[in-house]
């Protein structure tokens, strides 16, 4: 069933007087002569999920960098946990946690040294750090694996691990730098469930991701980022409300076959790789009927029709002007 038609949660943190747990005005960096975040302006209300969504190389990892303390913005003003990105980064820093592409995972040395090296950074006595350790590993199903190398460790579990490390400090806020690129949908569903739980224990969210549906699944507030400002920000009801209707897709087997309905067709729009055409449809009775008539004068006959509802897919697409993305079967599609 696609999202569009499943019944809308309410969101957490939509009250007006919602304290934030991030905010920017005018946030901006260049690197070199290339202008990579041109003025973004958030406002993430305190124990939501925010997601950051965009193409490779949109800039998502470097607003993490900057909102983590780890470089400073050439412009703009960046609170977070209250505090001043600038002025305040000892503040910000005792406040978050971040995990992702920079990740603090140690693959020497075991998952519970690394558990207990996090918990000297944090000043733990020892037989807390040893309690927070153990019990923090099997929260997150790898007491198992705790003596061996983290090096040994599946992607999921490192990324569990790296989840686990961030929380020694319990940290209010956290900043998860696409936690599921690259893991098999198992473990993606896995992390899934641990950033919900995270959130229910209060703790506020600010994921990064290329993946439309982990925005969807997981996100109170969607921005899509492109080419360095916010294209769009709303819930993903609100974003699928600004593209117009669905479409109908019709699939083909027969490249010739294609060929000649795409010739015939001139609205749809051709996908070549997938021998796929795309038709703009409100997906009413009447309206496929006639679609159907038409494609029967034209001689065109699919192998597959399928009717879509705007989906994220779709926005994304539509905002971000046909940028490389993966569908959410994880075909390439153009
Ligand atoms: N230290 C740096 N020096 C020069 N250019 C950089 C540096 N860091 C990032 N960039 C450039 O800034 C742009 C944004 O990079 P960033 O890593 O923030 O994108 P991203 O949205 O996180 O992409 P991805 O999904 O690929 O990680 C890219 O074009 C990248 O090449």
């Amino acid at each position: 069933m696609p999202s569009s038609v499943m019944p809308t949660p309410r969101r957490r943190g939509d009250g007006p007087q919602s304290p934030a747990a991030v905010s920017t005005v005018g946030l901006r960096k260049s690197y070199g002569g290339k202008t990579v975040l041109d003025g973004i302006d958030l406002h993430i209300p305190a124990g939501t999920v925010f997601a950051l969504l965009g193409p490779n190389g949109a800039g998502k990892t470097t607003a993490v960098k900057i909102l983590s303390t780890l470089i400073t913005a050439d412009g703009g003003q960046a609170q977070v946990a209250g505090h001043d990105v600038a002025t305040s980064p000892d503040g910000v820093r005792a406040a978050i946690g971040v995990t992702g592409q920079f990740s603090a995972v140690d693959g020497l040395i075991t998952g519970e040294e690394n558990m207990l090296l996090m918990a000297d950074l944090h000043h733990l006595p020892k037989a807390e750090g040893r309690r927070v350790a153990a019990e923090l590993l099997e929260r997150f199903d790898l007491t198992e694996a705790a003596k061996k190398p983290a090096s040994t460790y599946s992607g999921g579990m490192k990324r569990r691990l790296d989840i686990a490390m961030t929380l020694v400090g319990s940290p209010r806020i956290i900043f998860l730098d696409e936690p599921t690129t690259g893991l098999d949908p198992r473990s993606r569903h896995n992390m899934w469930q641990i950033i919900r739980e995270l959130v229910s224990d209060g703790v506020t969210v600010f994921l990064t991701t290329q993946y439309l549906e982990e925005a969807d699944e997981l996100a109170d507030r969607i921005a899509v980022l492109n080419d360095g400002r916010i294209a769009a920000e709303g819930t993903a009801d609100e974003l699928k409300r600004l593209i117009p209707g669905g479409h109908v897709r019709l699939r083909f087997t027969d490249p010739a076959a294609y060929r000649s309905a795409a010739s015939a067709l001139r609205e749809a729009t051709p996908d070549d790789e997938a021998l796929a055409l795309q038709i703009p449809s409100e997906g009413s009775q009447r309206e496929l009927r006639s679609l159907l008539d038409w494609l029967d004068a034209a001689g065109v006959e699919a192998d597959e029709l399928t009717m879509h509802s705007p989906d994220l897919d779709d926005v994304f697409f539509a905002l971000t002007g046909g940028a490389d993305r993966t569908d959410k079967k994880g075909e390439a599609v153009r």
